[in-house]
């Protein structure tokens, strides 16, 4: 990959445009030097592995697999550890099998880790008894302790951010690789949580059959390599266009560029300007490209971004992540979906059933009902069945820890339990027990479509 301030230009082209929900950084020079830093650190991710999810997202997008995109609303310095990481990675897994088994579809697994550090957010400060501080935009950018000084941003946690993202991801791919993720694990994964989920019980019923198909293929003589490790990769909002351009490089085997901060980044749904920087900067790099759709993106809106990140029409390029809301997808997504696909693009869709689905609860924890949620989910099929479209995956908040963020689902977690748990820097995510139920409940979903 090359690295110099000329081949990466085209990843700088967005810097004449405005950026949303960029931070006020106080010291412009700070900035300067850490961008330089990063711009001298290895890739995280190499720009082959990217093409190699591009290509996977073009079945999604053809309709010949599924994807599960899925883990924290927001990552935390302080949580990368051994434990956080393999909880995350073994729920994803878990859903994974569900998934794969119930539905017999081929799952496309990326997480939001390893760079999901940064959030936008609806206001720029926060008031608490009469103190007005900036609010907390991710560990990137600021801390979540309520001080001038935790809450000021600085540059130096953008490099804080590559550090915790390469120990993250180096850790998910030797899982992934190193034997953890082996089908033959699938019991395993579960072992902490069976006896008293549920879900987990559910998941134990499915993994007995797995193992058994499994021994079923063995003794017929076939015993798959691709059983024994798992292609997952890794994914986050490209928020900070410093950061994401600071790690844009050329690839040397095409001369094209590549964020190589992840392999797959999306544009979230407050900076999805179509004359905006971040839209720009996502035009000009090769990785696969996700967009999130709020209930007011009209068709055109639609339209216009496919000719700006995908004006080639190849399957896998574009995902398009609609978040309408339990209430408003049955209403705003049919007209998307049909003049997209009327208009010959051929974009992945994904449900995004969280962030649609939030409100705050008396005691003030923001928080999403199950329901909701699932809701969202069964009218995202409902209305790609109706059009004969492919409902092509979810992305969701996830985490594998026990926490009480999202009320409801198979354990019934009650709004007057939401503080017993509740850990998250910024939206409710679901648990272990909730994401399983997730899982066997699109399961059924996918099967009946
Ligand atoms: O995760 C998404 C956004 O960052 C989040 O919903 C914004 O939350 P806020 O309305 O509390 O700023
Ligand atoms: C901010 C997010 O979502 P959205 O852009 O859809 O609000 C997110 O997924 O973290």
């Amino acid at each position: 990959m090359t690295v110099n301030a000329e081949s990466t230009a085209g990843g700088n082209t967005w810097r004449d445009l405005p950026a949303a929900q960029q931070p006020e950084w106080p010291n412009p020079e700070a900035l300067r030097d850490v961008i330089a830093d990063l711009q001298s650190y290895p890739p995280l991710v190499f720009a082959g592995e990217c093409d190699l999810l591009r290509s996977r997202m073009g079945a999604v997008a053809r309709g010949e697999a599924f994807l599960l995109q899925g883990g924290d609303c927001a990552e935390a310095f302080d949580a990368v550890s051994a434990d956080h990481i393999r909880s995350k990675l073994k729920t994803l897994l878990q859903m994974g099998a569900v998934l794969t088994y119930a539905a017999s579809v081929p799952v496309v697994k990326v997480g939001r880790i390893a760079g999901q550090y940064s959030k936008p957010r609806s206001k720029p400060t926060e008031t608490r008894d009469g103190v007005t501080l900036p609010t907390y935009r991710g560990d990137s950018v600021n801390g979540f302790e309520f001080t001038a000084e935790a809450r000021t941003p600085d540059p130096e946690r953008l490099k804080r951010m590559y550090h915790a993202s390469a120990a993250t991801l180096n850790l998910v791919r030797a899982f992934a690789t190193g034997g953890y993720a082996d089908l033959r694990q699938v019991h395993a994964w579960n072992q902490d949580f069976v006896r008293s989920s549920p879900s987990g019980q559910r998941y134990e019923a499915l993994a007995r059959e797995i193992d058994s198909a499994m021994n079923f293929m063995k003794a017929c003589g076939t015993d798959p390599e691709e059983f024994k490790t798992v292609e997952f990769y890794s994914s986050h909002e490209a928020l900070i266009l410093d950061y994401e351009s600071a790690l844009t490089r050329v690839d040397s085997r095409t001369g094209k560029l590549y964020d190589v901060s992840g392999h797959m980044v999306w544009i979230g749904e407050r900076t999805r300007q179509l004359d905006g920087a971040h839209i720009e900067f996502a035009s000009r790099i090769r990785n696969p490209i996700g967009v999130k759709l709020g209930p007011k993106t009209s068709p055109e809106d639609a339209l216009t971004l496919i000719d700006r990140l995908d004006p080639e029409r190849e399957p896998g390029r574009l995902t398009f992540i609609t978040r309408m809301g339990a209430d408003k997808i049955r209403d705003r997504l049919p007209e998307l979906v049909e003049k997209v696909t009327a208009s010959g693009a051929r974009v992945a869709w994904v449900c995004d059933p969280m962030h649609g689905n939030t409100f705050e609860a008396a005691s003030g924890h923001k928080t999403r009902r199950f329901d909701d949620v699932l809701d969202e989910v069964k009218g995202f099929f409902e209305v790609h069945k109706g059009l004969g479209t492919h409902p092509g995956g979810i992305h969701v908040e996830l985490t594998g820890d026990d926490v009480t963020e999202c009320v409801g689902g198979g354990d019934e977690i009650f709004v007057d339990d939401l503080h017993q748990r509740y850990e998250t820097a910024c939206d409710p995510r679901l648990n272990r027990s909730q994401s399983l139920d997730l899982a066997f409940l699109v399961a059924e979903m996918y099967r009946q479509q």
